[in-house]
């Protein structure tokens, strides 16, 4: 490994850039540790201004490059093709790191002529305002421990990071916290529908929304007590949020959370077999 690492993005989009904010702003990188390709001239331009880093258009000029870690970073259907350019570049001591949903390691492998140090992270989408849970699974009999130690640092930048045991913890990890921001978005989405039809305006309803959702957030956060005794504190006994928590209840709200959290698992795993074509 270089004494100062060298990181090679392949995609400049929103999560790479999210990352790379990250890791210039709050992780102690450099701009010249980072290296961005990228087809699109736009996101090219605002890398470069934004954050100082250099960015290719493509990998042709970037054969001179040799980093620590190459980190995957384009959607998962551009994938295979943007592997088979990157493919002939990569060194077996150096890191892949992935952050596309649904590729598992053995499909990334074999789209890399059966490479060794594959690393598979699963993200979520609150790292654009560094609050993103990661999970990350790196096979650790081939992931030097100065390796996992830049991996945690390049994450970290973006939030708080979770190792993970087995591959398979991806797709349950993928279906809590990968997914879990549509689900919050869903029942603030949800809140807000059921204020306007109290009578509130648009306006109000998304701030009573957002702020109860912030401030149930910021609470749970300073609390040392579990949600459920919060949850609790919250209801008299024959009082108004008693009557809510009933009919969700009855409406088998809690079980439907369960059912759609495996739901997404096997979706995931389903995902895995159809990328892999
Ligand atoms: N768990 C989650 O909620 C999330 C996971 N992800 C994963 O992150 C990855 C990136 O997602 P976004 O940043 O949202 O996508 P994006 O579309 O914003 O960025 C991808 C970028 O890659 C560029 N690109 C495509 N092929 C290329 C190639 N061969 N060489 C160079 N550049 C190329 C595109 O121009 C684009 O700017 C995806 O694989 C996605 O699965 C992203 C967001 C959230
Ligand atoms: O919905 C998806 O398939 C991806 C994985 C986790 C979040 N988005």
């Amino acid at each position: 490994m270089h004494t100062t690492p060298q990181i090679v993005f392949l995609g400049g989009g929103n999560m790479a850039t999210a990352i790379i904010t990250g890791m210039i702003n709050q992780g102690g990188f450099a701009p010249q540790q980072i290296v961005v390709v990228e087809h699109n001239a736009d996101h090219r331009d605002h890398l470069h201004r934004t954050l100082g880093v250099t960015a290719f258009e493509n990998l042709a000029a970037a054969v001179h490059l040799s980093p620590d870690v190459w980190i995957l970073a384009v959607k998962p259907q551009s994938m295979k093709a943007a592997l088979a350019e990157l493919s002939p570049l990569v060194k077996a001591d150096q890191v892949v790191l992935s952050i596309a949903a649904g590729l598992t390691i053995a499909t990334l492998s074999e789209w890399l002529q059966k490479h060794k140090k594959v690393v598979r992270t699963m993200p979520n989408t609150p790292a654009l305002v560094g609050k993103g849970v990661t999970g990350i699974y790196a096979p650790l009999s081939i992931v030097s421990e100065n390796e996992q130690v830049l991996i945690n640092q390049i994450l970290l930048a973006v939030g708080v990071n979770v190792w993970l045991q087995t591959e398979a913890e991806i797709d349950t990890i993928a279906a809590i916290s990968g997914s879990g921001p549509a689900y919050v978005f869903y029942v603030m989405e949800h809140l807000t529908a059921a204020a306007r039809q109290l009578g509130f305006d648009e306006e109000t309803a998304k701030l009573l929304v957002q702020n109860t959702f912030s401030g149930a957030v910021a609470l749970a956060d300073a609390s040392e007590d579990p949600v459920d005794v919060l949850r609790e504190r919250v209801t008299s006994k024959g009082g108004t949020t008693a009557a809510a928590l009933a009919v969700f209840n009855a409406q088998g709200i809690d079980q439907a959370l369960i059912q759609g959290t495996q739901a997404a698992t096997e979706r995931a795993r389903e995902l895995a077999v159809e990328l892999a074509k």
